[in-house]
């Protein structure tokens, strides 16, 4: 069975750079973004759930309305919560059929921002955080997504701070722009090898 890994940290803290290293290192993983936004659009229950929520102009043209959703839950944790109780199980299913499909590879990643608040921490055997900064990571969101620094400190708010988070990581990442990346991914993937080959003793 692949040990599985969490890969977390804030908004612009550079995780889908870190799980980029990972999947050319032979690393699949799950990018929680990228899925949750499919089952928004592919899956019937999400569907549902949220057009009684927030009514028919959630999608347009069968896809989902990311402007109306962002604006209903980021600023307000009482929607967020609601929101999240309504995608989560479904990512969360999702995931586990996912690894099904990857049970041959040593290593699996699932890469969420919100790996500790949403609970997908008790999913994985790790959780590694990837660190960085408050304002460099603000910076960085901004330059992406070419976005006010307003919308970027709302969802900054809307999660766990990065402070709070790097106490429950087991494997810290430190993205700050000046600490080099590569060695330390390949101190983590060297250092869950040797929990793997101590997992699973060579046959004889
Ligand atoms: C609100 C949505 C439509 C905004 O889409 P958009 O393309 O503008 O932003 P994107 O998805 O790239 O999110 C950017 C960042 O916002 C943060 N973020 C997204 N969802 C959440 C959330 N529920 N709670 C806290 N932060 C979040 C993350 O840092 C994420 O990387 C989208 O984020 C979404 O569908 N969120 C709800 C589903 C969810 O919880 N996704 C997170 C992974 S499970
Ligand atoms: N060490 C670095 N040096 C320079 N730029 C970086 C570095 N790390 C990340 N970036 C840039 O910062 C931005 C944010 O990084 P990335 O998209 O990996 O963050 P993220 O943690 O996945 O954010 P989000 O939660 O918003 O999805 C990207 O444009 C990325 O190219």
């Amino acid at each position: 069975m692949a040990i599985k890994i969490g890969i977390t940290g804030g908004i612009g803290s550079g995780k889908s750079v870190v799980s980029r290293l990972l999947e050319v290192m032979g690393v699949p993983v799950y990018i929680s973004d990228i899925e949750s936004k499919r089952l928004t659009v592919s899956d019937s229950l999400i569907r549902r759930e949220l057009i009684s929520l927030l009514g028919e102009d959630i999608y347009t043209d069968g896809e989902l309305n990311k402007t109306l959703l962002a604006s209903y839950i980021f600023g307000n944790p009482e929607h967020i919560r609601t929101v999240n109780g309504i995608i989560h199980p479904r990512v969360r299913d999702d995931f586990h059929q996912w690894v099904k499909r990857y049970d041959a590879y040593p290593i699996v990643g699932m890469e969420s921002a919100i790996l500790i608040e949403a609970g997908f921490a008790g999913e994985v055997d790790a959780v590694i955080m990837v660190y960085a900064p408050e304002e460099i990571r603000i910076t960085r969101a901004m330059q992406r997504d070419t976005a006010p620094r307003e919308l970027v400190e709302r969802r900054v708010r809307s999660q766990m701070s990065d402070e709070d988070k790097r106490i429950q990581a087991d494997f810290v990442i430190v993205n700050d722009g000046e600490t080099p990346l590569i060695p330390q991914v390949l101190e983590l993937i060297t250092s869950l090898s040797k929990n793997i080959a101590y997992l699973c003793p060579p046959k004889k």
